[in-house]
């Protein structure tokens, strides 16, 4: 089964288009797992967001169809934290969970193949090391640089989200940039539908989605309609502003076709109000699951 076709098929499972986001932060883990690290010993922080990470897999697993682990904050402790991002991408393979690997990766087409080769891939007999369903791609350096990942998808049934449109306010100093009578992120929706359009699966997906932020939807909506073979990933939900409203368009008339993705909303959901818990913030994962529960429902709404 292909990349989309999985996909799809665990947002129908699963009644949910919700990502969620593993982006832990030492400063911001309940307080059981931030008393766990002394000093500046990298070790301990990396196992703490070993567990961190893996008791939101279990919390989650039966409610959402992906968590999306971001590489930036297990690189940030050294080769600890990136023993910990492979323990987590197992877990939640483990877990039945699709895993999207946040890491931006790109350069030219041989190292290219070289990323592809690390990171995409699951299961038997295809598994790569790090065992993640997809990975997110920057096209800077253009369609030769994403070609080699295409290969590796259609080899190991992986899939990729090319950066397109950004969530962050300057994603626009390049990619509303007009070039030729159409802009820079309109001409890379442009080649992510090239690149998909001999691989569509039953349903009209190829294995190349596309990251477009909750916090631009008149974009949104130009390029469900650009991209109409690729699942959008869809960040910027909650913390960056973005909401149930703004992201619907991204859903085709399946409900499917797109995931949202949530970080510091739900990961970090015990520092919330609405999701009160004990002052020793022993139950933490009940307020992740509440905000996970919450997030379904405004999607669905
Ligand atoms: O590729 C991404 O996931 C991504 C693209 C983008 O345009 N904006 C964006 O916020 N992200 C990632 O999505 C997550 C958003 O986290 P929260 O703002 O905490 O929900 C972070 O891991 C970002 O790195």
């Amino acid at each position: 089964m292909t990349f989309a076709t999985r996909l799809n098929a665990a947002i129908l499972r699963t009644g949910s288009v919700t990502c969620v986001g593993l982006d832990p932060r030492l400063a911001q883990l309940p307080k059981p797992l931030r008393d766990l690290v002394t000093g500046d010993r990298k070790d301990l922080a990396a196992a703490a967001y070993t567990q961190f990470c893996c008791e939101i897999i279990d919390v989650v697993a039966d409610l959402v169809p992906c968590v999306k682990p971001q590489a930036a904050f297990f690189e940030q402790l050294g080769p600890a934290g990136m023993v910990s991002l492979g323990e987590v991408i197992s877990h939640a393979n483990r877990a039945g969970l699709i895993v999207i690997t946040d890491g931006k990766r790109n350069d030219i087409g041989s190292t290219a193949t070289a990323y592809a080769d690390a990171y995409l891939g699951s299961s038997e007999p295809n598994r790569s090391p790090w065992g993640s369903d997809s990975l997110t791609v920057s096209p800077y350096l253009g369609r030769d640089s994403l070609e080699p990942f295409v290969e590796v998808c259609d080899l190991r049934a992986a899939g990729i989200f090319v950066l397109v449109k950004t969530s962050n306010p300057g994603g626009g100093y390049l990619q509303d940039l007009s070039v030729d009578g159409k802009t820079i992120y309109q001409s890379v929706a442009e080649l992510v539908t090239e690149l998909n359009r001999p691989r569509l699966d039953a349903d009209g997906y190829g294995p190349v989605g596309a990251v477009v932020g909750a916090t631009y939807p008149e974009q949104l909506v130009e390029l469900r309609k650009a991209m109409p073979h690729s699942i959008l990933l869809v960040p910027g939900f909650g913390a960056q502003g973005g909401s149930a409203d703004d992201v619907r368009a991204a859903l085709d008339a399946n409900g499917t076709g797109a995931v949202v993705n949530s970080s510091r909303h739900i990961i970090f959901a015990h520092k919330r109000e609405e999701f009160s818990v004990a002052a020793d913030e022993s139950n933490w994962q009940d307020a992740v699951r509440a905000a996970t529960l919450q997030m379904n429902e405004q999607l669905k709404g």
